[in-house]
């Protein structure tokens, strides 16, 4: 008997809407059977499960890419709270990810035109990095604002999104 895709969510988030994505997408993968788990990139571990059929990263974008160090505490500032020294820009680079483990990447932005740009096309960049990779499915989610709330609509787009991804994976 099939067992349950297990999926893992990594993320990164400053004012909380790409969290708030992340659950919405986790919601999704489980409405559909899956198994979906959130960690913070701060926490996640270098070494994924072995057993793993669908990896989802995401992050706010900051500077039209992902978020740095400065990025952070500009944004620890406007938030009042103290800013992670590290997030999905550190974890990919100390985190080995096999080229044949289905990826989908997600980001969240103030506005959708190209001029925004993309921390999702960031996270691709670096998962493409020296192998061959199937071009990951990706989606934007627009916040209002930096510091949020999302726009109408979008914690539920992120929900059927999961839902989709859970569909089109096929556990091993
Ligand atoms: C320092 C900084 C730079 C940002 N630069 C961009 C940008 O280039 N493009 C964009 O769409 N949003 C930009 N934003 C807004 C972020 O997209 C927004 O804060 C984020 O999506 C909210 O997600 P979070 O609540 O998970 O942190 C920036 C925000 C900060 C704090």
């Amino acid at each position: 008997m099939a067992t349950a895709p297990t999926a893992l969510i990594v993320i990164e988030s400053c004012f909380g809407n790409t969290r708030t994505i992340a659950e919405a997408v986790a919601a999704g993968l489980t409405d559909a059977g899956a198994q979906a788990r959130v960690l913070d990139a701060v926490q996640a571990p270098a070494s994924l499960p072995a057993k793993l059929d669908l990896l989802i990263l995401g992050a706010p974008t900051h500077n039209r890419g992902l978020p740095t160090t400065a990025t952070r505490t500009q944004a620890g500032k406007q938030a009042g709270a103290a800013a992670p020294n590290s997030g999905m820009r550190e974890w990919l680079a100390r985190t080995t990810i096999p080229a044949v483990l289905t990826t989908a990447v997600f980001d969240t932005v103030t506005s959708k035109s190209w001029l925004s740009g993309s921390a999702a096309k960031a996270i691709i960049k670096a998962l493409r990095r020296g192998r061959g990779r199937d071009a990951p499915s990706i989606r934007s989610f627009l916040v209002q604002g930096q510091s949020g709330p999302l726009a109408d609509g979008e914690e539920a787009a992120a929900r059927t999104w999961g839902r989709a991804l859970a569909a089109s994976t096929t556990n091993v």
